[in-house]
């Protein structure tokens, strides 16, 4: 199986001292969709937005289909799509506007017009489109920039908390639509969420990250047998509880 995402000994300090990410090591296979769980506070994001290029690592090594993320920062932006967790959207533009502004920004002529379309498609907005954004709950909010992301169809998405905010129905809706681009185009997903059911739905492999480093990594169903545990949800808490003890 190749390789789509490869990291190795990542470290993020920031300014302030904190170790955002502590020496992290996972690799993504291409084409699978691959979760980045743990609890608040671990270094999901600080890990996603290196990957993303938005923040550069202290040390450690991070590469995506081949490229740099520190030293081909532009080649890495050209193949992923990024959702970040607090994504936000211009208040004063339509649906339809900020889709076309955002992927104007990639695309151009016929393409964008089709990426616009699918973006629409995938949002379900209906004719909420033409609403300004101000008009918008959050969880509209959430769809609108995720269905932007999907529609570019880049070789990876990077979708931190795709579900964060999104009420039970839609949630579903969200994940429905990300296992269908997956299988649709296979397309390499590396999502991060605190929502085991949703992980145990969705992925096939999974890292759990605590303190900014992995403590475990493997097939869902490998995970599960490690820690004899009945579901996710289980092996996590027992995967936190060993690496506490072990650290201690
Ligand atoms: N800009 C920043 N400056 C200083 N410390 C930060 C900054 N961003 C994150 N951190 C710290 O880095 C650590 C990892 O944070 P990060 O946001 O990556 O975790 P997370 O796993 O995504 O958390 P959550 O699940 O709550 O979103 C935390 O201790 C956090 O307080």
């Amino acid at each position: 199986m190749s390789i789509a995402v490869d990291v190795r000994d990542l470290v993020k300090i920031y300014p302030n001292g904190v170790r955002g990410v502590d020496g992290a090591t996972f690799s993504v296979y291409d084409g699978e969709i691959f979760g980045l769980i743990g609890p608040n506070g671990s270094g999901k994001t600080t890990t996603l937005r290196i990957l993303a290029t938005i923040l550069k690592p202290s040390s450690g090594y991070a590469n995506i289909y081949g490229f740099d993320v520190v030293r081909e920062p532009e080649r890495v932006r050209r193949i992923i799509g990024y959702l970040p967790e607090d994504a936000g959207a211009y208040r004063d533009m339509t649906g339809l506007e900020y889709i076309t502004f955002i992927l104007g920004l990639r695309f151009r002529g016929k393409e964008l017009e089709e990426d616009v379309e699918e973006a629409v498609k995938i949002s379900r907005l209906g004719r909420d489109v033409y609403r300004p954004i101000r008009s918008y709950s959050k969880g509209m909010k959430r769809i609108l920039n995720l269905a932007i992301t999907l529609a570019q169809r880049p070789k990876l998405y990077i979708l931190d908390e795709p579900t964060s905010g999104l009420d039970v129905e839609k949630s579903i809706e969200v994940r429905n639509t990300i296992a269908s681009y997956s299988k649709s185009y296979g397309a390499t997903i590396l999502l991060s969420s605190h929502n085991m059911l949703e992980v145990e739905y969705l992925c096939n492999r999974v890292a759990i990250i605590y303190r900014g480093k992995i403590v475990s990594e493997g097939y869902i169903d490998e995970i599960k047998s490690r820690y004899s545990a009945k579901n996710l949800e289980e092996a996590f808490i027992y995967s936190i509880k060993e690496s506490k003890t072990s650290n201690t």
